[in-house]
């Protein structure tokens, strides 16, 4: 089975992308993890398909999939992505437009410089709805967020819970380069006490407007940017009375913009997407 795509990425975060309106794409979980192979497929953290719309007064549908054959809610460097794909293959002409994910419709919008800004909805704070499983810990308030003690290789690190429509756990370190990331990133994912695994995101504190971010991504490993990682770890930066909004955060991969006006405000992601080649893929069976 013959797949046409494109590979593209945001912010070093990159992406098998697929026109789902003009070729059937129903692949299983072996065939995504195929494609997101490196060295056996094309290679990608994430594959996003581009869909009709189901619902009235949206343009398009979007879902993802990570490295893993896993489908997930929400994909901030996604969406910018997905904006850059269905302007240049001519899907839409619109600037602003209404898009369904798994975890509910936001808005991208294409700059005049290029750079894509997406309304990522507004956080939630809720341990439960994270989901985080809060049962019997004792946490401890700074600023106006919540701090939960969660024990990982033999520490306890306290961490945020936010959900950006997908799971973050977001600590603050001294130095991003020395934080133990891919050692502890793995054990956070998969720790019990989120039911449904979660991104850990590591955030270094340069001044009131800069961070440093390494994401380790559920189901993709340590990424070069993560979109809704860093609207997570703004979210708990202001809210821990750390930053000031609007946030510059430095990613390996480059640098993306987020604000934030605080509660039951949605949360404003401004970065690049590229294009970086076309290809067809072979699938088997
Ligand atoms: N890279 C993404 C997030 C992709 C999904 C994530 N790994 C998850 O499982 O929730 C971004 O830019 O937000």
């Amino acid at each position: 089975m013959k797949i046409k795509f494109t590979k593209m990425h945001g912010a070093g975060n990159d992406f098998v992308v697929l026109d789902a309106i003009n070729q059937a794409i129903f692949l299983r979980p072996d065939q995504w993890k195929l494609i997101a192979d490196r060295r056996f497929g094309v290679g990608a953290d994430q594959m996003l398909v581009v869909e009709k719309a189901h619902g009235d007064g949206v343009d398009f549908r979007y879902r993802i999939y990570n490295a893993d054959g896993g489908e997930v809610e929400q994909c901030g460097n996604g969406a910018r992505a997905f904006v850059k794909f269905v302007t240049d293959k001519g899907l839409t002409d619109k600037r602003a437009i209404r898009v369904e994910t798994m975890s509910g419709i936001i808005e991208p919008r294409l700059e005049e410089d290029g750079r894509i800004t997406v309304d990522m909805g507004a956080p939630i704070l809720t341990p439960a709805e994270v989901p985080f499983d809060s049962a019997s810990l004792e946490s401890r308030t700074e600023g106006q967020d919540t701090l939960w003690p969660l024990d990982v290789a033999d520490k306890t690190n306290w961490i945020s819970v936010v959900s950006m429509g997908n799971p973050h756990a977001v600590q603050v370190v001294t130095d991003t380069e020395a934080a133990p990331v891919l050692q502890d990133g793995p054990l956070i994912e998969h720790h019990p006490r989120f039911p449904r695994r979660v991104n850990a995101g590591f955030m270094q504190i340069v001044d009131r407007h800069h961070v440093n971010l390494r994401v380790y991504e559920r189901g993709a490993g340590e990424t070069l940017a993560c979109g809704t990682g860093a609207c997570a770890a703004v979210v708990a930066g202001i809210r821990r009375g750390l930053l000031d909004s609007p946030v510059a955060v430095q990613t390996h991969g480059g640098v993306l913009s987020i604000a934030w006006q605080g509660a039951g405000q949605p949360v404003m992601m401004t970065g690049p997407a590229v294009s970086v080649f076309e290809g067809e893929i072979d699938l088997p069976d």
